[in-house]
C-alpha cells in the first residue's frame, strides 16, 4: 500500500495543484486523402485537484490529447493553458507536469532509486535534497526495500509503483496517466485503482487519466470525459455519464443498455416526457433535447428491470406488459435474462437472486421497471 505521510511529506504543501484549460485542441495528422481529424477542437476545463479521465473506444483521440497536454505532441491548433499560462511553447520537461506510461517506461539499466531520482538529477537537485526525496518517493510508494533493484527483477504492478514513485518526486502540477494499469492482471488492476485514487484524492493533485476501461474510469473518476472521433460526446461525473447520458453513444458505452423504441406522448415538465411503453403510459426523466426531438428512445438500464412470474392460465392479459424468457443464466451473484417483449428483445438483470424463483426459458413474465431509472434520448445526437 502506499504511504500517504510520507508522500504528503514529499509534497510538503509546495505543490499547488493546477486549472488545466484546453481551448479547442486539435491534432491532424498527415494531409489530402490521408488527413486524419484525431483531435477536434477540444474545449475542456479540468479543476485543481480534480481527476478527470479520458474515455472512448479505440481511435478516438484520448492519447492524442493526452500526449499534447504532456507536450508530446504539437497541436496542429488550440490552446493548453494551466493556471492561465499558455503551455505550447514550453518543452515537456519544462511543464510542471508528470506521466504514467502503459508501459512503465523505466530505464532498464538503472536500479529502482536511480530511476526515481533521474528527473531530479536532470534538474540538478543537490545531492542531500535529492536523497531525501528520493527516500520519500520510494517510502510513499512503499519501495523502499526494493530500491537496489534492477526494473527486471520487479513484477509489473511493483514497477508501477517505481513509474508512479518516479513521477511524484517531481511535485508535478498535473499528473498524466497513459492506460497505467493496462498491464497489470485483474485483481492487481483494482487495487491500483484504489491506490492512485487514494494517493491522488489525499493530495489532492490535477490528474489527467486515459483509459478505455469504463470500470476503471467510472471507479476512480470525479469526472469522465467521453470522446468519439476526435470529440467530446459528453464530460459529466460518473452517475450522470450512466444514468444521464449525452446521446446514444454514450449510453451504449457505459455500462449495458437496452433501447425501446417508444412513442412521445406529451412533454410534461422541464427534464421529463410522457411515453408510452409496454402497453402503459408512463411519466420519465428525459435529456433536455428529447421533447423536440423527433425520434426518441428510452434507455433501461438491465438492473431498473423487473421480472413477475405471470400464471397465464388466470387468463385476462396484462396490456403489454408481459414478456416471454428466452433465456436465462445463473452467475451465482445475479441472474441475466433475454426476454422477448413488444420492443423486441431486451436484457434484464436481477442481483442476488432467489433460486428458487428464477425464470425458466419460455416462461411469461411481467415486465416492469423503475421509471425513475429510466431515461429519454434523442435517437440522434443533436447537432452541436
Ligand atoms: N502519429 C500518427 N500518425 C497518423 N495518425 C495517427 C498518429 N497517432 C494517432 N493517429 C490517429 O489519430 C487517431 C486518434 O488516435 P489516438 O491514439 O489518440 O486514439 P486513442 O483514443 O488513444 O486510441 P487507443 O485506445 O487505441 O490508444 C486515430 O485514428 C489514429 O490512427
Amino acid at each position: 500500500m502506499t504511504d500517504l505521510a510520507a508522500a504528503e511529506k514529499l509534497l510538503d504543501n509546495t505543490t499547488a495543484s493546477g486549472t488545466l484549460r484546453l481551448r479547442g485542441l486539435t491534432k491532424e495528422f498527415g494531409n489530402g486523402a490521408d488527413k486524419v481529424v484525431a483531435v477536434d477542437a477540444i474545449d475542456l476545463d479540468i479543476e485543481p485537484g480534480e481527476f478527470v479521465t479520458l474515455l472512448g473506444p479505440s481511435g478516438c483521440g484520448k492519447t492524442t490529447t493526452l500526449r499534447m497536454i504532456a507536450g508530446f505532441e504539437d497541436p496542429s491548433g488550440g490552446q493548453v493553458t494551466l493556471d492561465d499560462v499558455n503551455m505550447i511553447d514550453t518543452p515537456p520537461n519544462k511543464r510542471p507536469m508528470a506521466m504514467v506510461f502503459q508501459s512503465y517506461a523505466l530505464f532498464p539499466h538503472l536500479k529502482v532509486r536511480d530511476n526515481v531520482a533521474y528527473g531530479l538529477k536532470i534538474r540538478r537537485t543537490p545531492s542531500a535534497k535529492l536523497r531525501e526525496e528520493v527516500d520519500l518517493a520510494l517510502e510513499s510508494m512503499n519501495l523502499s526495500a526494493l530500491a537496489n533493484r534492477a526494473p527486471n527483477q520487479l513484477s509489473g504492478g511493483q514497477q508501477q509503483r517505481v513509474a508512479l514513485a518516479r513521477a511524484m518526486v517531481m511535485k508535478p502540477r498535473v499528473l498524466l496517466f497513459d492506460e497505467p494499469l493496462s498491464n497489470l492482471d485483474a485483481k492487481l488492476r483494482e487495487r491500483m485503482r484504489i491506490e492512485i485514487r487514494t494517493l491522488q484524492r489525499h493530495l489532492g493533485i490535477t490528474s489527467v487519466y486515459v483509459t478505455h476501461d469504463q470500470a476503471e474510469a467510472m471507479s476512480m473518476s470525479d469526472r469522465i470525459v467521453v470522446m468519439n472521433g476526435g470529440r467530446v460526446e459528453q464530460a459529466a461525473s460518473p452517475d450522470i455519464i450512466y444514468r444521464q447520458p449525452a446521446s446514444v453513444f454514450v449510453a451504449d458505452f457505459i455500462g449495458r443498455a437496452n433501447f425501446l423504441d417508444v412513442e412521445k406522448e406529451t412533454s410534461t415538465q422541464q427534464g421529463r416526457a410522457r411515453v408510452k411503453v409496454l402497453g402503459h403510459s408512463v411519466d420519465v426523466p428525459a435529456h433536455p433535447d428529447a421533447p423536440a426531438a423527433e425520434d426518441v428512445v428510452l434507455l433501461l438500464r438491465p438492473e431498473s428491470i423487473r421480472l413477475k412470474a405471470v400464471d397465464t392460465r388466470a387468463g385476462g392479459g396484462l396490456g403489454g406488459h408481459e414478456g416471454r424468457v428466452l433465456f436465462s443464466v445463473f452467475y451465482g451473484d445475479h441472474v441475466e435474462y433475454e426476454v422477448e417483449t413488444e420492443h423486441g428483445t431486451i436484457t434484464a438483470v436481477v442481483a442476488d437472486p432467489n433460486v428458487d424463483a428464477i425464470h425458466r426459458e419460455g416462461d411469461d413474465v411481467e415486465v416492469s421497471f423503475n421509471a425513475e431509472r429510466a431515461w429519454l434520448l434523442p435517437r440522434t445526437r443533436q447537432p452541436g
